[in-house]
């Protein structure tokens, strides 16, 4: 695990971006996993950046997206499907029908979650861009006693809500259920980039980084990944103690 601390968020938005887009220019078929949230709208900026100024195609790239709320149609301001149009997709030349995440409004959520593994399973991820919450989910894989390995539906932690109630005008329009990827989906990407940023995920940070591993807090599953790589704020990567064996902390 390489865990690297930046004191600018612009740099570590560019640093993502470019570890993004060698892949999507060195594969001949990239498959991008990724993540919403507050997290990567820097780096999706950057990516954005990055491609028309190297006039990166994205014609080629296939990407899965971690997870939607259920109920919520794919152009509801607050799906996950517009915030991907709006912070990235309709930026790029990606390709019509390369662009997946589950579908919220799907009659059939188990059919949803066979039809969403089916075609993760043809198209292995080559990177996986991740966040983490607060309680240390990943995705929306909330702490456990078990986690699952592939898609399912799982019904949201109040405190998970109440994080995300800041994008809706009001926390009861918060959906009560969400489709996830599992944690084994997420750990079979070839490469994992895991971002945080703020002092209010310090203590999850250290807790995932350092802690046990252990189902209470998924992100922690992320120790037994060969090739993660932990791209931080200096807030969030405060409370971590250089051990000089588990992991490589480099400071920018
Ligand atoms: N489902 C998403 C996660 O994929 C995201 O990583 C996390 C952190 O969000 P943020 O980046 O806004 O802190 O919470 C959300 O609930």
């Amino acid at each position: 695990m390489i865990i690297k601390r930046f004191d600018r968020q612009e740099e570590l938005d560019r640093y993502a971006a470019h570890l993004i887009n060698t892949i999507v220019r060195e594969k001949q078929h990239p498959v991008l996993g990724l993540a919403t949230g507050s997290t990567p709208v820097g780096i999706y900026k950057a990516v954005i950046e990055e491609a028309s100024r190297t006039k990166l195609s994205f014609g080629h790239v296939t990407t899965y997206n971690l997870d939607e709320y259920v109920g919520l149609a794919p152009d509801h301001e607050q799906s996950y499907s517009r915030y991907m149009n709006d912070h990235l997709f309709k930026h790029l030349d990606l390709g019509k029908g390369n662009t997946h995440l589950p579908d919220g409004l799907a009659a059939d959520p188990e059919a949803e979650c066979r039809r969403y593994d089916e075609m993760l399973a043809q198209q292995p991820l080559d990177v996986q861009l991740l966040g983490v919450g607060h309680n240390g989910h990943i995705g929306f894989n909330e702490p456990d006693a078990q986690l699952h390995g592939r898609t399912h539906v799982v019904k949201l932690k109040e405190e998970t809500r109440k994080a995300n109630a800041r994008f809706f005008d009001q926390a009861e329009q918060v959906p009560e259920f969400a489709f996830t990827m599992g944690v084994g989906s997420i750990l079979k990407a070839k490469m994992i980039i895991l971002v945080a940023r703020g002092g209010d995920k310090a203590a999850i940070v250290k807790k995932a980084l350092q802690g046990p591993i252990t189902t209470e807090c998924p992100a922690s599953l992320l120790q037994t990944h060969a090739n993660v790589i932990v791209l931080l704020d200096a807030d969030a990567g405060r409370d971590l103690i250089e051990d000089g064996t588990r992991f490589q902390l480099v400071h920018s």
